[in-house]
């Protein structure tokens, strides 16, 4: 049997006296896309923010390529293999867009922004921040501070940072929250395009882009994973259905 790429095994997470994860457990296998689901304070961003260490887990196991990550910091874990998007900017506005990506680079190389001026020289950094400039087509824009940049455009650029440092897991929270149809298309065929290959793990609202993207759909309520399936079985969930697609809302089954 092949190793998963990342494993949530009875995962808790207690605030105080509320428990927000109630056991959850999901298998994301490598090279699979699987968009996580639910309700709103279903507890999908308190579910990444453990995933990718910036909360310890109460209880349970989290392993990334069969190796437990539980307890370890955020930078340990993305050194491990595991990067993750924010849905709140994460860019330096008075940078460029070459040099937000070189930074990223850097960061996952295991130097600090105070070497920047000593690092010019450096090609690796540069050739792999080239390479992710193509990778989300922004040659053009290379040279464009990232604060200018539209709305879409820093999310591209988002990605870009989430996926270089060669990651080989990647998380993206609400990749096309406040996007237009057709930017958020545009973002789905960027995701689709820079993660083949690698694992993704994704938050989103848009029913279009998770059943449009997904190999998996896991559906989360109220702390736990109440199904994971394909998008098809997931659609005709009975239990799915009740708890959360049929419910209107800002939701649309697709
Ligand atoms: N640091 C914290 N301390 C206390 N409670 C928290 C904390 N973080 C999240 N919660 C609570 O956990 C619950 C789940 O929140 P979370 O943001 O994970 O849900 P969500 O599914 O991502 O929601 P949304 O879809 O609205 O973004 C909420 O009731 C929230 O108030």
């Amino acid at each position: 049997m092949t190793t998963a790429a990342l494993e949530l095994k009875d995962v808790r997470k207690s605030f105080g006296r509320s428990e927000i994860i109630r056991g959850a457990s999901l298998t994301v296998q490598k090279g699979e896309r699987c968009a996580v689901i639910g309700p709103n304070g279903a507890g999908k961003s308190t579910l990444f923010n453990l995933v990718s260490g910036r909360f310890d887990i109460t209880s349970g196991a989290i392993c990334l390529n069969g190796n437990s990550i539980s307890g370890l910091r955020p930078f340990e874990i993305n050194r491990l293999g595991l990067s993750r998007s924010f849905q709140i900017s994460n860019l330096f506005d008075k940078l460029s867009v070459y040099e937000n990506l070189r930074c990223a680079v850097l960061w996952s190389l295991g130097y600090q922004y105070s070497f920047w001026q000593r690092l010019n020289g450096l090609r690796d950094a540069h050739e792999r921040a080239e390479e992710v400039l193509e990778q989300i087509g922004m040659q053009r824009q290379r040279k464009v501070l990232a604060g200018v940049l539209t709305y879409a455009e820093q999310r591209a650029l988002e990605i870009g940072i989430t996926i270089a440092g060669g990651a080989d897991v990647i998380l993206l929270d609400e990749p096309t929250a406040g996007m237009s149809r057709s930017e958020s298309d545009a973002a789905v065929e960027l995701i689709r395009k820079v993660t083949v290959g690698k694992s993704l793990v994704m938050v989103e609202h848009d029913m279009s882009v998770v059943f449009g993207l997904a190999d998996k759909i896991a559906v989360l309520v109220y702390g736990e994973v109440i199904a994971c399936d394909t998008p098809a079985n997931i659609r005709s969930n009975a239990a799915v259905q009740a708890a959360y697609l049929g419910h209107g809302g800002s939701e649309e089954a697709a």
